[in-house]
This record gives structure tokens, sequence and C-alpha cells, in this order.
């Protein structure tokens, strides 16, 4: 077997706050993401998705305390020097495939300008070369070869995104780290963004997508991880998660039935502070199936951290309900 690109293990960042207290904002999060492999990391907003790419980038702020280990393609992540993760991790390693494309882009300077300059940097690619080398990586990532000498500002949502992804594509690097990738793109463009992303793991690159978009999520994922309040909750596999038997957690299994084409029902009730988690599991609260055992946390076994998963007798039950 060949060793995964990324290996998380136990990963958790804290941030420390006035007065001494903390916010765990991810907790323990331990999985592997393979070459060729897609996983889609799920939770509501605030649930801790996005401080676990920056930990990964290399790119939290002052305030924040690391616990566990995050090794991508041979490298050890956290703990890093930053000429280690400028040099070896970003672009090169890890592949950053932004939430908001026309933000990451460089607004005053052209597509073509923004790809040569990359292809320079990652790839030594010398000068004469760079003018066939920027169209090849456009090509990759389905940008248009007749757009590469417009500016940000006038691509369509659809076209910023497929330059960022040219950008992210250039060091080819092992692991694609796509960030809210279909924020505020319309279905058929979701659709079309996610496939492109499906493609690029297809050519066998790890890529771990971060959503809140199980639709997106589904049609790409082959695993799903859910998270909440900074905990990985359940890690399945995508077509036992979205199809049969469906979700075991009691939140991931909420948050499933809250979508439109579903039951359209949402989870009642708010997540905890990060800066405030109950010492037992963090969902408890918010929980039909709670019970004393809740008051302690626990453990993520068999994929899975719930003391009453639901299992197949509760299933068919429903089912003839
Ligand atoms: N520098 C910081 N100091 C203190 N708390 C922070 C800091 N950065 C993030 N947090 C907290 O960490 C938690 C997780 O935030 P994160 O942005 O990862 O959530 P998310 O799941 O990505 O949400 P969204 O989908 O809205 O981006 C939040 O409660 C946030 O307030």
């Amino acid at each position: 077997m060949t060793a995964p690109v990324l290996t998380l293990d136990g990963l958790s960042v804290r941030f420390r706050m006035r007065g001494g207290r903390h916010v765990a904002a991810v907790s323990d999060a331990t999985f592997d993401l393979a070459a060729g492999e897609c996983l889609a990391l799920v939770g509501e907003s605030g649930c801790g998705k996005s401080v676990l790419a920056s930990a990964l980038l290399g790119l939290l702020p002052g305030n924040a305390q690391t616990a566990g280990r995050a090794v991508v393609d041979g490298i050890e992540l956290l703990g890093a020097d930053e000429k280690t993760l400028a040099r070896a991790v970003r672009g090169r390693r890890i592949g950053l495939v932004p939430q908001s494309p026309a933000a990451h882009l460089t607004p005053v300077r052209t597509v073509r300008a923004q790809l040569e300059e990359s292809l320079r940097e990652l790839t030594g690619t010398p000068r004469r070369e760079l003018r066939r080398a920027a169209e090849a990586a456009a090509e990759r990532a389905s940008f248009p070869a007749g757009h590469l000498d417009r500016f940000p500002h006038e691509l369509s949502g659809g076209l910023a995104q497929r330059a960022a992804t040219a950008l992210a594509l250039i060091g080819d690097a092992p692991l694609l780290l796509a960030d809210e990738p279909t924020t505020g793109l319309d279905r058929p463009l979701v659709d079309r963004t996610v496939d492109e992303l499906r493609r690029h793991a297809d050519d066998g690159r790890a890529l771990l997508m971060i959503t809140h978009d199980l639709a997106a999520a589904a049609r790409i994922a082959d695993r799903v991880a859910v998270m909440y309040a900074g905990r990985i909750v359940e890690l399945a596999a995508a077509p036992d998660f979205f199809g049969e038997p469906g979700p075991r957690h009691p939140y991931a299994r909420g948050l499933l039935a809250a979508l439109p084409e579903r039951d359209f029902t949402p989870v009642p009730g708010l997540p905890p502070e990060l800066g405030d988690l109950p010492r037992g599991c963090a969902f408890a609260a918010r929980c039909a199936r709670a019970d004393d055992r809740c008051e302690e946390r626990p453990r993520f076994t068999a994929g899975i951290a719930c003391h009453h998963p639901v299992g197949l007798s509760t299933r068919l039950e429903g089912h003839r309900a």
C-alpha cells in the first residue's frame, strides 16, 4: 500500500483569549487521505473547518496553539518553520483552491501575468517558455485561453474559480485543499466546479474539500467527515452516508434531513460556544436520543463518536412508522 498523501493524527487547534480563556476550534482530528481520493469535510458554520485548513497551510494567527500531527507528503506541518511552509508546502505540496477566488486573485494583474509569475516561482519555467506554459496551465483547469489577458474583475464567478484552480494546480501539489470552493455559485456552476475538482483527484491528487454544501459533497466525495463543535463526529464512505444505511450520528442525520430536497427540518437549537464546551458530548443538548451516558464525551470508534448511534433496528422502526 502506498503512504497516504495527508495524515492527521489528533490535530487540535485552540486559541488563547484574554483572561486566560481558550477557544477549542479543532479537537483531535484524525484521518488519512490517499492519492486519487476525495474527502469532504462538512459541518455548520463556525465548527472549525477553516481553522483546520489554516493549520495545514501554516496560516494560523499568533494566538493559536496546536497539538497532534499533520503530515503531508512526508512533511510534518505543525511546527514547520515559515521557510519550509513557503518553499515546500504552500503551492508545492498543498494547492489551495480558495473560498473566494475573486479576493484571492490579484485585482490589478491579468490572469496570464499571475499564472506566469506562479510558474516562474514554483516550477522555474524559463522566460521564453512562460507564455506557452501559462496557456497549458489554464487549459488544465478548463480556463479559456481567449480570456487570459483579462483582469479578475472582468471574469464571471465560474471563470474566476477556474483561474484560481489553475493557479492551485501549477506546483503539481499532491494535495488539493478546496475551502468552500462553491460559495456564491449557482447550482449548475457548483456542479461544474466540483466535477472539475473531482477530475483533478482522478488524475492522482488527494482532494480535501471543505464545504457546507452537502449536495456538492454527495456529488464527488469518496468519504465524508462530519465536524461538530470542532470535533469529527462521523467519518463514513459517501455512498453509505448519502444513500443507505445513511448517517449514524444523530447530528449528521439531522444535517442531511435539513436539506430542502429531504425533510427540510432544521436541527433544533444552536451549537455550543467553542470557548465554553460541555465536558461530555457537545451535541447532547440538541439531541433527541441523549441520555446519562452523554455526560461523558464519546470516544471516536469505528467511524463515529456517539454513545447511541442510529443503528439498523432504529432505521427499520423509522421505515415502519
Ligand atoms: N484568531 C481567532 N481567535 C479566536 N477564535 C477564533 C480565531 N479564528 C477562528 N476562531 C474561532 O474558531 C471557530 C471555528 O471557525 P472556522 O472559521 O474554522 O469555522 P468554519 O467551520 O470554517 O465556519 P465557516 O463555514 O463560517 O467558515 C469559530 O468559533 C471562530 O470564532
